[in-house]
C-alpha cells in the first residue's frame, strides 16, 4: 500500500478512468483533474475529483497548492485523428500548450515525476513493423504532431532539471473493466471496435471501412490493439518505477500483432453474433496504413506483463459495456 498523492489530469476520460481505479485499489491517494469534456464523474471510482481545465492556469495552479503531489500522471488531451485534421489549432491548444502549462505548475510546486500519454501517432507510417522507440517519429497528422511537441517539453525539461518521466506511446486502445464498472462512455468517440460493437447493437445502421488499397495483406489498415486494463497496469508499473527512482523513459504500449479493419470486424461480428452491414469507403485523411509495437522495451525495463493479449477478450469486454451503456 502507498499514500502518495498523485495527480490524474484527464482521469475523468476512458484510459484515466481505468487508471484511477487501479491507483485506488494499489492504496494510492488519487486527485482527478478534468474539464469533463468527454469525460464523466461517474467514472472516477476512487479519490477526489477537480473540475478544471488545463488552461485555466489559475485553478490547476489551486490545485497544486492544495495538494503535495508525488507525481503527476498525464492524461487529459483531444485524442481523435480525423478530428485533428479539421481542428489542428485545438489540437496544438490542448495537447501541446495545456502541457505547457502542467510542466509550469510542476516546476513551480517542485513536482518531479510525470508519466505522459503519448501515441503511436508520432510514429506517422513507419517504415519498418514493429515499429521501436528508436525509430525517429515522423507524425503524418495534426494529432501526433501535438503530442510529439508536448514529448519534446518534457524531454527537454527533464534535461534541464531532476525532473523524470515515463513517456508511454500507446497504440490502439480498446476494451472495458472485465467487472463491467467503467469503460469508454463518450458516445462521439469513433474508434473501430466501438463503432463496430454499436453497430452490432443497431445504434448504428453499418460500419464503413477507410481504404482497402493499403499495402497491407487484406488492403485494410493494421493496428496493434491493447486491453485498456494491460495499459492501465502499465501506468502502475511505471508510477513505482520512477518512485524507485527510475530514469526517464519512452516505451511503447502494445503487445506486438496487429490485426486488420476487416479481422477486427470480423472478431465483433463473431463475439456479438450479428452480421452487420460493412461498406468499403475512402481512406481517412491523415490515417497511417500500418502501426504495430515492438515491446520488448517496456516488458523488460517495468517488467510489464499483460493479461488480456488476445482480440477475442478485447472486443469481449468492449461489447459488453457498449450493451451496458444501452441501459444506463
Ligand atoms: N484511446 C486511444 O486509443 C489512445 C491511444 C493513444 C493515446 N491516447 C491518449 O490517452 C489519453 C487518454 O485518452 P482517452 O482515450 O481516455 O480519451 P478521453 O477523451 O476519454 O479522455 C480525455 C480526458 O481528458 C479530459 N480533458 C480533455 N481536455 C482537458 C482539459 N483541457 N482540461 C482538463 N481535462 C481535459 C476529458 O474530459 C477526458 O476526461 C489522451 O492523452 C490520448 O491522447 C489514447
Ligand atoms: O469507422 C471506422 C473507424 C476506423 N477505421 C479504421 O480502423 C483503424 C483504427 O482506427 P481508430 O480506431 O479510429 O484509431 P486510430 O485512428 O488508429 O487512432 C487511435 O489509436 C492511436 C494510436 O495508434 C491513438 O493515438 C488515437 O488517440 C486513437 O484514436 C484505422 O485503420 C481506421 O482507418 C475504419 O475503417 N472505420
Amino acid at each position: 500500500m502507498s499514500t502518495q498523492k498523485i495527480l490524474v489530469t484527464g482521469g475523468a476520460g476512458y484510459i484515466g478512468s481505468h487508471v484511477v481505479r487501479q491507483l485506488g485499489e494499489a492504496g494510492y491517494e488519487v486527485v482527478v483533474y478534468d474539464n469533463c469534456s468527454t469525460g464523466v464523474p461517474s467514472a472516477v471510482l476512487y479519490g477526489e475529483l477537480a473540475i478544471g481545465d488545463l488552461a485555466d492556469i489559475e485553478s490547476l495552479y489551486r490545485t497544486f497548492a492544495q495538494n503535495q503531489f508525488d507525481t503527476v500522471l498525464h492524461f487529459a488531451a483531444s485524442t481523435l485523428v480525423p478530428d485533428s485534421v479539421v481542428r489542428p489549432l485545438d489540437y496544438y491548444t490542448n495537447n501541446s500548450r495545456n502541457t505547457l502549462n502542467l510542466l509550469r505548475c510542476c516546476q513551480a510546486f517542485g513536482v518531479n515525476q510525470l508519466v505522459f500519454s503519448s501515441t503511436a501517432a508520432v510514429y506517422g507510417n513507419p517504415q519498418e513493423n514493429p515499429v521501436s522507440e528508436s525509430t525517429t517519429p515522423l507524425p503524418i497528422n495534426p494529432y501526433g504532431r501535438s503530442k510529439l511537441m508536448s514529448e519534446w517539453m518534457i524531454r527537454d525539461y527533464g534535461l534541464a532539471s531532476g525532473f523524470r518521466y515515463v513517456i508511454l506511446r500507446y497504440f490502439n486502445v480498446a476494451g472495458a473493466d472485465p467487472q463491467m464498472r467503467i469503460g469508454q462512455y463518450n458516445s462521439k468517440a469513433t474508434h473501430l471496435i466501438k463503432v463496430s460493437c454499436e453497430a452490432a447493437l443497431g445504434l448504428r445502421s453499418s460500419v464503413s471501412i477507410f481504404g482497402s488499397d493499403f499495402p497491407t495483406p487484406d488492403g485494410t489498415g493494421i493496428r496493434d490493439y491493447i486491453h485498456v486494463e494491460d495499459l492501465a497496469a502499465a501506468h502502475i508499473d511505471a508510477l513505482r518505477y520512477l518512485q524507485a527512482g527510475g530514469k526517464s523513459e519512452v516505451l511503447n504500449c502494445g503487445y506486438g500483432r496487429g490485426y486488420s479493419v476487416r479481422e477486427a470486424i470480423a472478431m465483433v461480428k463473431e463475439v456479438s453474433g450479428v452480421d452487420f452491414p460493412v461498406f468499403e469507403g475512402e481512406r481517412r485523411v491523415g490515417d497511417p496504413a500500418w502501426v504495430v509495437a515492438a515491446s520488448e522495451r517496456i516488458r523488460k525495463v517495468l517488467g510489464w506483463h499483460p493479461r488480456y493479449d488476445n482480440l477475442k477478450a478485447i472486443v469481449e469486454t468492449a461489447f459488453e459495456w457498449e450493451k451496458k451503456l444501452c441501459k444506463l
